[in-house]
């Protein structure tokens, strides 16, 4: 993470043994941070054709057919550190700026102010990733493997795990605008989890699968963490983000509301969206 100064420099503590004595373990520090986010905003701008104009030379003043812009503002200056080893869920309200900051990490979205900071290329694996639906399942492995770095005798090797790891059978042969939404995005996770990813970000792919699916992408999880990794989980499901996840942020409109430890950040927003069902505003 060249671009930033000082922060790999955070991870490490040094012993400070004084001389001649025994050396001392270093007190175990935070691990090393793995992507940066600095007040970073998101601002969409929106097109939407705009009233129809009656006067024809306000009509010509306005540019007939002319699109107003809005913007919205996705999100507003949200800062945090993430290190090796973790698990960070993304939760908050529909339409409140998660995967907007996920998209913001993976490079897919640029900030409007702000800036990002990551160690290697955080992979984005959720419904979105881009495949091919007129070609196979089989086409599809190899093309999404190839995308995520891998040699083709990289991807064959991985492909039986792959294709078992998804669990759609003999459709592998059938083109994907066959596939229910659950196997495209069940085979989605399985190709961009066959790779170890320094930092993954996991876009509601836990929903989709069944209850056998949902534990087997849990365990992966739990694998890509354990390899130093880390990993992001944007997900509706509070057990999901509470069983994969020792830390969370809550986003709301747009604002990092909160940042701590999954169980408490789970339990603040449970609240609060009770809350708000209890005044009728959910
Ligand atoms: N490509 C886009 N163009 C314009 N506006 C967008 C775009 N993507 C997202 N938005 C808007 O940005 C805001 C945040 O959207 P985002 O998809 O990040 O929310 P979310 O928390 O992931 O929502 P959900 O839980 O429904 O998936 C919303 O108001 C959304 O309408």
């Amino acid at each position: 993470m060249s671009e930033v100064g000082g922060v790999s420099g955070v991870g490490g503590v040094s012993g400070t043994g004084a001389a001649g004595t025994t050396a001392v373990e270093p007190a175990p520090g935070p691990t090393r941070p793995t992507v940066v986010v600095d007040d970073v905003h998101v601002e969409y701008r929106v097109y939407a054709s705009g009233r129809k104009v009656k006067d024809q030379d306000a009509r010509r003043r306005r540019g007939a057919g002319v699109r107003r812009a809005r913007t919205v503002h996705a999100l507003k200056g949200v800062s945090f550190v993430a290190r090796e080893g973790e698990a960070i869920g993304v939760v908050g309200h529909n339409g409140s700026g998660k995967s907007t900051l996920l998209r913001t990490i993976a490079g897919l979205t640029l900030p409007s102010r702000g800036a990002v900071y990551a160690e290697d290329n955080p992979a984005l694996l959720g419904v979105n990733a881009a495949l091919i639906n007129d070609l196979s399942g089989e086409r599809n492995v190899m093309l999404g493997g190839l995308a995520l770095g891998l040699t083709p005798a990289e991807v064959r090797e991985r492909y039986d795990d792959i294709v078992a790891f998804a669990g759609i059978g003999e459709f592998i042969d059938l083109p994907m605008r066959t596939y229910s939404a659950g196997m495209s995005a069940r085979l989605r996770f399985a190709i961009a989890a066959s790779v170890t990813h320094r930092v993954l970000l996991v876009d509601e792919a836990l929903a989709v699968g069944d209850a056998e699916f949902q534990r087997r992408s849990e365990e992966r999880i739990k694998e890509l963490r354990e390899a130093a990794g880390t990993v992001f989980l944007v997900s509706h499901s509070m057990k999901s983000i509470r069983d994969t996840c020792e830390r969370a942020l809550w986003i709301d409109h747009g604002e990092l509301r909160a940042d701590g430890p999954a169980v408490r950040v789970v339990r603040a927003y449970e609240r609060h969206v009770k809350r708000l069902r209890d005044e009728g505003r959910a």
